[in-house]
């Protein structure tokens, strides 16, 4: 068996009375990209700043390529490219005079750093505007340019902490694209969301997590596949739709019945069984429907299902 890039095993993190972190293990392997997706304070950046030893667990082990990390074992540390949420460049430098500044940080000179600046801006998809600075960047540039200055001294592990909070929805696709590039590159990656999309696209597995706790892990089908035979529908409709909801959640067989993004969305065993008696209810409270969807459950449904509460609040 190939050793893994991360293994986390028991990791216990309290402030005080509060359990940031508890009993949390999960495994990377090489080239995977495992997605913690939770809300926000649910211990994603706690769990990340155990695993690379920039705090202290209570309890727990943490293995980067098979080496020991904690604050103290400085070796295992240079295999971990962390990449905060806040974005630490140098606006009135360019691109590849950051990644030059940064390289330095790592120990590079001469022609290895400007070899590794060069793969690192090939890797970030930023060689066209390597000369421009900073300060003339979109927003999605600035997070690929933080996450390059990451990966300047060859880590074997990429851990991103929420690298999207904050970008538009253009740039953040530019990121995203970038991600799955690194796992191509056989990288592994340790991404934290809140965004369940993110999770299901970049993420070859997925941690739930939530008030510290794992409380489910797996590759998207086998998470989905805990909600058993539950089929999503979608209403698109007009009139009362928060009336409409409520009385669908009433029926036998659905789970849950909740108003999303001007739709009504149920979570249902045998979804297609339901739909005459959905439509009857939505005739007699006298809502209109356009449109009917029935697909397979998301990851925030599994979230929903396995936690009680929404993903995004
Ligand atoms: N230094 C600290 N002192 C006290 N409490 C803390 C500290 N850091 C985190 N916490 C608490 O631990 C819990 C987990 O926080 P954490 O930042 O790990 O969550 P998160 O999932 O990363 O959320 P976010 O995306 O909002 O950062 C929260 O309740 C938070 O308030």
């Amino acid at each position: 068996m190939t050793t893994p890039a991360l293994s986390a095993a028991h990791l216990g993190k309290r402030f005080g009375d509060r359990v940031a972190v508890d009993d949390v293990s999960f495994t990377v392997a090489p080239g995977e990209t495992y997605g913690l997706l939770g809300p926000n304070g649910a211990g994603k950046t706690t769990t990340i700043r155990l695993v690379c030893g920039l705090l202290r667990a209570d309890r727990g082990e943490v293995l980067v390529a098979g080496s020991p990390v904690g604050p103290t074992r400085p070796d295992a540390k240079r295999q971990i490219g962390y990449v905060p949420q806040e974005i630490a460049l140098y606006p009135d430098l360019s691109a590849r005079e950051n990644l030059r500044f940064f390289g330095r940080l790592y120990g590079l000179q001469g022609k290895p750093l400007n070899h590794r600046v060069g793969k690192v801006l090939e890797l970030i998809g930023l060689t066209d505007r390597a000369g421009d600075r900073v300060e003339s960047f979109s927003g999605g540039m600035q997070r690929r340019l933080n996450i390059g200055a990451g990966l300047l001294h060859e880590p074997s592990l990429l851990i991103l902490d929420e690298p999207t909070v904050g970008v538009d929805p253009q740039s953040r696709h530019a990121v995203m694209e970038s991600v799955q590039s690194f796992g191509a590159a056989g990288l592994a990656v340790l991404y934290t969301t809140h965004y369940m999309e993110e999770a299901e696209r970049l993420c070859d597995r997925v941690g739930i997590i939530d008030h510290g706790r794992l409380v489910a892990e797996g590759t998207r089908r086998q998470l989905v596949a805990r909600l058993g035979e539950r089929d999503r529908i979608s209403l698109s409709a007009t009139g009362d739709l928060a009336v409409l909801a409520e009385k669908c959640g009433l029926l036998a067989g659905v789970d849950r019945a909740d108003v999303k993004d001007g739709e009504v969305q149920l979570l249902a065993c045998e979804g297609r069984r339901l739909l005459p008696d959905v439509l009857e209810v939505a005739e007699r409270t006298g809502v209109s429907v356009r449109s009917v969807e029935v697909d397979e459950p998301d990851l925030e449904a599994v979230f929903l299902h396995l936690t009680g509460t929404a993903l995004r609040e």
